[in-house]
């Protein structure tokens, strides 16, 4: 017996666990945890507040609140406990743990609450008689009456908190209505509903989410790694909120990027949610009105920048790797472009990481592309494109591009890239700007007489492709589209810029302005559109079609590095799963709602990648990767709490 404030705790369900545990399971790391009992020791009295020192560090190492029936678990759900060198979920392991909560505490973990939907079993068991309602319902129950909710609101920003509640609560509910309802939620809790949510987030703050990572705790990041709950991280999506999608430096608001990126992690590729950790790093911001904003939540002072900043971002990821070990995928979100080059070159080599603005939209576009050829005909290599943006996204999509040219003809490199052409705000790159351009625009300088505008590169280039990366709306004209459809029978024009508001042109302008003639997708979703009585589609070429594939497949193979081939692999599966039913109607994407299946597609390309470039490190390879990679999804129906 330990004494604490006067208060006896007896570690009586320690010892129940440990009796129960076969020896297998006890090799597994099971979180021990040491139920806090008052004086009486009823155990319906527990108290999770009151649990000590050194369990509360226990419980770091990942426990949760609730011994779960195994049977229940089958297709996921084991995300409290975990093996050493397991994918997302391990179901060879009896999942485990000891319940510290009260039936009120356990209504108010969003871990484990289930709402109405807890049995009159659990309900027994769990010391929740009387909190809730005698009413029974099912999940599927809940989704409908969410669902209906949802839909009430008209302004997206309140479906966005609506969700948030949801996901605050009921973390199960809330993936389980996600995956279900993909397409209409999609724009709700990501792009383009996450930007305004961005913008106004020190207005619409409830709860925190995620790691707050500032100057203040420099020399101390690791003890703040270490007050997050979860130790078992397999995914970290960071930003410092310097340019959160088109809409530039929203400082520590951008928090809503890493949240929004790690829930479709989990609900499009099947990582569980308490291996993801949505991190924002301050170093300020240089954003005029958030420092005038007396509800902004971020540092009040202009951005860091130079060693300050290296040596936080240092700091930061050696504590990363000190902490999660080699295998945590470390994703960079909408960092500015000079400092997103700089860090995946500097920590490519020694971390696992991936630049999301960088590869992951190259991915998804040269996906869109392989499609797109299919019915505009030719290879990649008879081609031109042209880019409207040189920073991540633009030269990102056109490395990868050259890079598959030459993997397709055999031709070097540099040959490759001349296939490719980018406009910044000064014009075309082109050779005699040379001395003047940022490191990752000068592989682009061709050989060129400088032209300033957009419409005179095109006439001067006559691209068949024309990509908008450059985060600055409306820039495709009217007469931009209308030349590039007098140069080509069926114009490919993608229009990437996030959020809506930032779009080059809407998906209306490029059917109407190319009289139904253009290939097109877009970053941020539209809807259907009528031109000359036929209805259009448009795909979204946005790169949450790639992340969680690439990230399960990391994940599944226990790889090391993220290389560049593997991006070719996953572009070429999500080109894969588009069908002739998706070209009819003039996609050029495979629909959201069978994401999970493309993302186990994607997953299994990558891994196979890694395993055939000896970057992963769980071995034996899996026969099936695909049926490997579905089996290890997170599965959000509720478990059965013995
Ligand atoms: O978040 C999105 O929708 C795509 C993206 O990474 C960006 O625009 O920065
Ligand atoms: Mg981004």
């Amino acid at each position: 017996m330990i004494s604490l404030n006067g208060t006896s705790f007896m570690n009586n369900s320690l010892s129940g666990v440990s009796r129960s545990l076969s020896r297998s399971q006890r090799r597994v790391h099971v979180p021990v945890v040491v139920a806090a009992l008052s004086s009486n020791g009823r155990p319906g009295e527990r108290n999770a507040t009151l649990l000590m020192e050194t369990t509360l560090k226990e419980m770091r190492d990942g426990s949760s609140a609730i011994e779960v029936d195994p049977k229940s678990t089958v297709g996921g759900g084991v995300d409290d406990v975990y093996g050493e060198d397991r994918a997302t979920e391990d179901q060879s392991i009896t999942p485990w743990t000891v319940s510290v909560a009260s039936g009120y505490s356990l209504l108010r973990d969003p871990h484990h609450n289930k709402g109405l939907a807890f049995s009159e079993k659990e309900r027994d068991a769990h010391y929740l008689r009387g909190l809730l309602p005698p009413v029974v319902v099912a999940q599927n129950l809940q989704i409908k009456k969410l669902m209906h909710n949802i839909r009430q609101y008209q302004v997206p920003l309140q479906r966005y908190m609506a969700m948030m509640d949801i996901q605050e609560m009921n973390e199960r509910l809330f993936y389980k209505l996600l995956i279900e309802n993909v397409e209409e939620l999609l724009p709700v809790v990501y792009t383009p509903t996450v930007g305004e949510a961005c913008q106004k987030y020190g207005s619409i703050f409830r709860r925190p989410q995620g790691l707050f990572i500032s100057l203040k705790e420099k020399g101390k990041i690791l003890e703040v790694l270490k007050n997050w709950p979860q130790r078992k991280i397999q995914v970290i999506v960071v930003t410092d909120g310097e340019r959160i999608l088109g809409l530039g430096d929203l400082g520590c608001q951008g928090m809503g990027i890493p949240v929004g990126k790690l829930s479709l992690y989990t609900a499009l590729g099947g990582i569980r949610p308490s291996a993801c950790l949505p991190i924002t790093i301050d170093v300020g911001t240089n954003n005029e009105n958030l420092l005038n904003d007396e509800f902004y939540i971020g540092l009040r002072q202009r951005r860091a920048t130079g060693q300050e900043y290296a040596e936080l971002l240092h700091e930061f990821m050696s504590a990363v790797k000190q902490i999660y070990g080699e295998k945590v995928l470390v994703q960079f979100e909408d960092f500015a472009n000079h400092n997103a080059f700089d860090l995946l070159a500097k920590y490519g080599s020694t971390h696992l990481v991936f630049n999301d603005d960088i590869q992951g939209t190259a991915s998804v576009v040269l996906a869109g592309l392989i499609s797109a050829l299919k019915v505009v005909g030719g290879s990649l290599a008879d081609h031109r494109f042209l880019f409207l943006g040189a920073g991540e996204a633009g030269t990102g999509i056109a490395e990868l591009i050259a890079l598959e040219i030459s993997k397709q003809t055999g031709v070097p490199l540099e040959e490759s890239r001349k296939k490719v052409w980018l406009v910044d705000s000064k014009g075309l790159i082109v050779s005699s700007r040379m001395e003047s351009l940022q490191h990752f625009k000068k592989p682009w300088a061709h050989e060129h007489e400088p032209v300033k505008e957009l419409i005179d590169a095109i006439k001067a280039i006559k691209p068949t492709v024309l990509i908008g990366s450059s985060g600055a709306g409306s820039t495709f004209t009217k007469e931009v589209v209308e030349t590039m459809t007098s140069l080509n029978e069926k114009p490919v024009i993608l229009a990437l810029s996030n959020p809506t508001s930032q779009s080059e042109c809407t998906a209306e302008e490029a059917y109407t302005w190319s009289k139904g003639r253009a290939i097109f997708a877009s970053g941020s979703p539209f809807g259907p559109v009528e031109y000359d009585g036929k209805v259009y589609l448009s795909g979204q070429a946005n790169n949450a079609y790639i992340f969680p594939g690439l990230g399960l497949g990391l994940i599944i193979s226990g790889a090391i590095r993220v290389h560049d081939d593997m991006l070719l692999a996953a572009s070429e599966a999500l080109a894969a799963q588009v069908t002739q039913e998706n070209f009819d109607k003039g996609l050029i994407f495979p629909p959201f709602a069978n994401i999970r299946k493309i993302s186990a597609h994607i997953a299994a390309r990558v891994a196979a990648k890694a395993y055939e470039l000896g970057l992963a490190t769980h071995l034996p390879q899996p026969e099936n990767l695909v049926a490997y990679a579905e089996s290890c999804m997170y599965s959000p129906n509720y478990r059965s709490y013995r």
